[in-house]
């Protein structure tokens, strides 16, 4: 596989009026790290739900692991759906099910055996710091502790691909850094993950990790490394 990612002059519009997203063209190969940047409305999130299939483009091609995703049928999709992990914005808890059960759910959906999913659900518990909020519902946590729970659920699968929409917008800057550091881990065993974020610390906190930034619903330009971590480098 090439890229796990391809975009060729994608365009996105939404109803009748201009183009949301225009031209955007670019690549993730395997294993990449992506920081996707760019102001309020610039268009990240709508970037991000084409590419966890959540909308179609307009005009362009989309492939997702070496695959057409904009003709392939629909019958296909939910097998690219598995492939992906998930952490949306406003999190998209269950909220009749315990932090446990909302983190086991890909597992019970991918048919992981109930012998397993104790030990990888406390193993995730453990990494995002809810062990003990286990058996709680996700209305009476914080908003940083659901987003916990969110990114332990989009993890736990070890995707192949995982999209974050502002991961971090709810945590403080200690949380924030433990969250980059699992999904740096992930990153290291081959997952390919792009994070949109506001944030500018977050993009230096891992090294390698590359950076699009859109503006008004283009990109400025390819992914680039990094600017503070090419000069940190040398
Ligand atoms: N479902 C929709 N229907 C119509 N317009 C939409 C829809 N979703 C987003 N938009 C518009 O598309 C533009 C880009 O929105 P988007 O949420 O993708 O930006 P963003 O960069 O993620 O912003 P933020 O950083 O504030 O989350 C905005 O002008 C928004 O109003």
């Amino acid at each position: 596989m090439a890229s796990v990612v391809q975009f060729e002059n994608v365009g996105l519009r939404y109803g009748t009026g201009a183009e949301t997203l225009s031209d955007i063209s670019f690549a993730l190969p395997r294993g990449a790290f992506t920081f996707l940047t760019g102001p309020s409305g610039a268009g990240k999130t709508s970037l991000l739900r084409l590419l966890y299939l959540a909308q179609r483009p307009s005009r362009g091609i989309i492939r997702l692991f070496d695959e057409d995703i904009v003709t392939a049928p629909r019958d296909r999709l939910p097998g690219f759906r598995r492939r992906i992990g998930v952490v949306f914005q406003d999190f998209r808890l269950v909220p009749y099910l315990t932090v446990y059960d909302n983190i086991a759910l890909p597992l019970r959906v991918a048919s992981v055996s109930e012998r397993e999913v104790p030990r990888l659900v406390n193993e995730m518990l453990g990494w995002v710091g809810l062990t003990a909020r286990a058996t709680a519902r996700p209305a009476t946590l914080s908003g940083g502790e659901q987003q916990r729970v969110a990114i332990a659920r989009a993890v736990i699968t070890r995707p192949d691909l995982l999209i974050a929409d502002e991961p971090t917008g709810n945590v403080d800057p200690e949380m924030a850094q433990r969250l980059l550091a699992l999904f740096d881990t992930l990153n290291r065993m081959g997952t390919t993950i792009i994070v949109a974020t506001h944030d500018i610390h977050l993009l230096r906190t891992v090294v390698g990790a590359k950076t699009m930034r859109l503006d008004r619903g283009r990109l400025d330009g390819p992914p680039m490394p990094d600017p503070s971590i090419v000069a940190a480098a040398r």
